[in-house]
């Protein structure tokens, strides 16, 4: 289905990176698998096979991006799709009032920094290289996908830093679309619901059981396979272009 299509996933050694890095090979593309050093994604590439490979990549540092896009023509010579997967969760009051604590402002600083900035990073650098593909018949170019949250939409008590670096990612979705629509490229967002990662497997057992039982149907985690699942429809659906789309069994969170 993705024969000769090469794709740049970005937090490409674990969660819903790594599901979609797996379809897109299995589906016959080639991937460069894009995460920080110290995650396994060296691993992640060898298990992979030979249409994978692994660069070191801070999301947020113009020089890593640069990088992976190196190798990237090098190794493969060409870009066809950018999946925006990287990122890290947050989770603090806005105010402790036991402790007289106010949010810690770093903590907001570097979600927004790695969620938002580091996103558009990588979509301000990836456009350049995909935009220099012939357009097809159609007159399209590539594919940019990114993954905000439904927490951009109902964020919950302490995620005032999560949800504000997602929602910056929605309203970003629609005037960068409208950016590269010349140049035939497209760019759309996955708003997850709940799905089954070491992300989520950071909320305790019970908070994950309750928040299970809150979706409405199926009434469990997604499976990362189901996001990569619409990453592929997406990439195969050329009228799917500045939207934002929920994945989410109709989950609304409550506070
Ligand atoms: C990953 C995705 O993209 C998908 C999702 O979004 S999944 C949904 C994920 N949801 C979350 O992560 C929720 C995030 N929120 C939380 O984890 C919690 O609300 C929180 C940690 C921020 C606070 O939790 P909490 O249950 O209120 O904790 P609690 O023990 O009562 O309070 C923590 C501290 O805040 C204080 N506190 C309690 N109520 C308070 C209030 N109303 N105002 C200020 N402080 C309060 C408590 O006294 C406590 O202080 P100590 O450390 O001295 O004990
Ligand atoms: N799991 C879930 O329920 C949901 C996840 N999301 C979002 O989906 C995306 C993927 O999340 P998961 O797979 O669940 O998480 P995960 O924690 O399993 O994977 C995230 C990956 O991003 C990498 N990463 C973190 N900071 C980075 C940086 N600065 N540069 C490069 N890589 C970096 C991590 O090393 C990790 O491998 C995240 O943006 C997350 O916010 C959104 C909604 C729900």
């Amino acid at each position: 289905m993705f024969k000769g299509l090469v794709g740049i996933i970005t937090g490409g050694a674990s969660g819903l990176g790594r599901a979609t890095a797996e379809l897109l090979i299995k589906q016959g593309g080639r991937v460069i698998v894009c995460d920080l050093p110290t995650s396994p994604g060296s691993d992640t590439a060898k298990q992979l096979g030979e249409n994978a490979a692994f660069v070191p990549v801070d999301v947020t540092s113009e020089q890593d991006v640069k990088n992976a896009l190196q190798t990237t023509m090098d190794k493969f010579g060409r870009l066809d799709v950018a999946v925006n997967c990287a990122g890290i969760a947050s989770a603090c009051r806005i105010y402790n009032f036991k402790k007289n604590q106010p949010f810690d402002l770093k903590l907001f600083q570097k979600t927004i920094e790695v969620n938002l900035v580091g996103t558009f990073n990588v979509i301000r650098l990836v456009a350049g290289m995909i935009g220099k593909n012939a357009p097809d018949a159609d007159g399209q170019r590539g594919v940019i996908i990114n993954t905000a949250s439904i927490a951009a939409f109902d964020g919950q008590i302490g995620q005032a830093a999560y949800s504000a670096s997602k929602a910056g990612v929605v309203g970003m979705t629609l005037p960068i679309a409208r950016d590269l629509a010349k140049q035939g490229i497209r760019v759309v967002t996955i708003a997850p619901g709940l799905f089954r990662t070491p992300m989520m497997q950071q909320l305790p057992e019970p908070a994950i059981k309750e928040l299970e039982a809150s979706v409405p149907f199926p009434s469990r985690l997604g499976n990362p396979h189901e996001y990569a699942l619409l990453v592929q429809s997406i990439i195969q659906n050329t009228m799917l272009n500045g939207e934002v789309i929920r994945l989410d069994g109709s989950l609304r969170m409550q506070p």
